[in-house]
């Protein structure tokens, strides 16, 4: 049910113009709990209307959506957004930095996508398809910092992001797993824009994105872990070893995974392949709008998920899968397919907000 505009959250979007914040547009230009109210970006940008600041840089099939097109950018001062329920945060770690906390310590609610906070013990990681019941901890982060409506929640690394959706889903069936070998191609949109430069990435695969493989082997671990009752995140005991490549694909990170199990006999494929159909997660059950009808699709052609046909189901929203078969080494192995972008990025922090708005955390 669509609640009248003016009961709409106001929400502003920190580095609007970005690969991300673009997402932020499209997702919340029509959405029916957040209306777009404030937008900021970089000294470049500001004083400019949206239309301009992103001239020669929008880079969405769909165009800039009429009434997002003549509003003003400015800087990402704090004063400007103080009258928003929601901060969207589509920043550079650098900038990140710079905001952020300040717009924490103003008692607004920030949504990030930067890697800043990830690992911050008072700050929830959180991957909507997966583990939303991290948002408790925003209770104790508020009680910690002294804030009465202040918090910042981040979403994961974007090929973590993709991993943890299908690991979750065989946790959740089998129990505890022991150990995840994965390898990742990852999209050129992942390093924003321009990105990486035509002449390295053209014809070309680069084995190396910095940082990345002890992101997704440190994300995991928390995403995948528990809140103990003294309010501390305690990491899940699975062991992941990550390999990083940039391949020359648009969007779409696709990550090829292998799985051991601790429980012996290890699980079938076909059991496997029903426990990923069957998975559902919170933002599903709280029927939030951005959430995928599925969380996970299984493909079962033997050359799916492939980036150019898969990254677009679902509006991006939820995760494919498919190459489920058995491991000889470890006990399964799959190809997982993620828009990067999309739940890699802004969607996951607009269906966190959802799932926020759906418990009172916005109130
Ligand atoms: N791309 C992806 O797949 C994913 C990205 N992320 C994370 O999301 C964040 C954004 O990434 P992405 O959109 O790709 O990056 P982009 O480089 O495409 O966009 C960066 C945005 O930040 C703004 N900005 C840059 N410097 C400043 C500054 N000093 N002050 C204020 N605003 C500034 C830019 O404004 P201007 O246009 O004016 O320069 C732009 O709006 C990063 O933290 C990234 O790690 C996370 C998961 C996936
Ligand atoms: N590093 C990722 C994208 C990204 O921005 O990751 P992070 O938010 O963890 O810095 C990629 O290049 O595909």
């Amino acid at each position: 049910m669509s609640p009248a505009a003016s009961s709409k959250k106001r929400v502003g979007i920190l580095g609007a113009t970005g690969t991300v914040g673009q997402r932020f547009i499209l997702l919340l230009a029509a959405h029916p709990h957040f209306d777009i109210a404030v937008l900021g970006a970089s000294a470049a940008s500001a004083g400019k209307t949206y239309a301009q600041a992103t001239t020669g840089r929008w880079k969405q099939v769909h165009p800039i959506p009429a009434h997002v097109a003549d509003m003003p950018v400015g800087d990402c001062d704090v004063k400007r957004f103080m009258d928003c329920d929601v901060v969207f945060s589509g920043l550079d770690s650098g900038p990140a930095a710079e905001y952020e906390h300040v717009f924490r310590e103003a008692e607004l609610r920030v949504f990030s996508n930067a890697k800043n906070y990830r690992q911050d013990p008072l700050c929830p990681l959180i991957v909507p398809l997966v583990n939303t019941q991290h948002l408790e901890m925003v209770a104790h982060q508020r009680k910690t910092l002294g804030l009465k409506r202040g918090f910042i929640v981040t979403n994961a690394n974007c090929s973590t992001t993709g991993l943890v959706v299908p690991l979750k889903a065989l946790e959740a069936k089998f129990g505890p797993l022991d150990m995840v070998l994965v390898s990742t191609m990852q999209a050129i949109s992942g390093a924003g824009y321009p990105g990486v430069s035509a002449f390295d990435v053209h014809d070309n695969v680069v084995p190396y994105i910095s940082g990345e493989e002890e992101k997704i082997e440190m994300e995991a671990a928390k995403i995948l872990g528990s809140i103990s009752a003294e309010s501390a995140f305690v990491d899940n005991a699975l062991r992941v070893s990550a390999h990083c490549n940039r391949v020359p694909v648009i969007d779409g990170h696709t990550e090829c995974a292998s799985v051991r199990f601790a429980r012996r006999p290890a699980p079938s494929v076909e059991e496997v392949v029903q426990a990923m159909e069957q998975y559902r997660c919170e933002a599903q059950e709280l029927a939030c709008h951005s959430a995928p009808e599925r969380a996970i699709i299984v493909h079962k052609e033997v050359d799916r998920p492939q980036p150019r046909l898969d990254r677009d189901a679902q509006n991006g929203a939820g995760v494919n899968v498919g190459r489920i078969r058995k491991c000889p080494v470890f006990d399964i192995k799959f190809v997982v397919l993620s828009n990067n972008v999309m739940i890699g990025a802004a969607t996951s922090s607009v269906m966190n907000a959802e799932v926020a708005l759906a418990k009172g955390y916005l109130d």
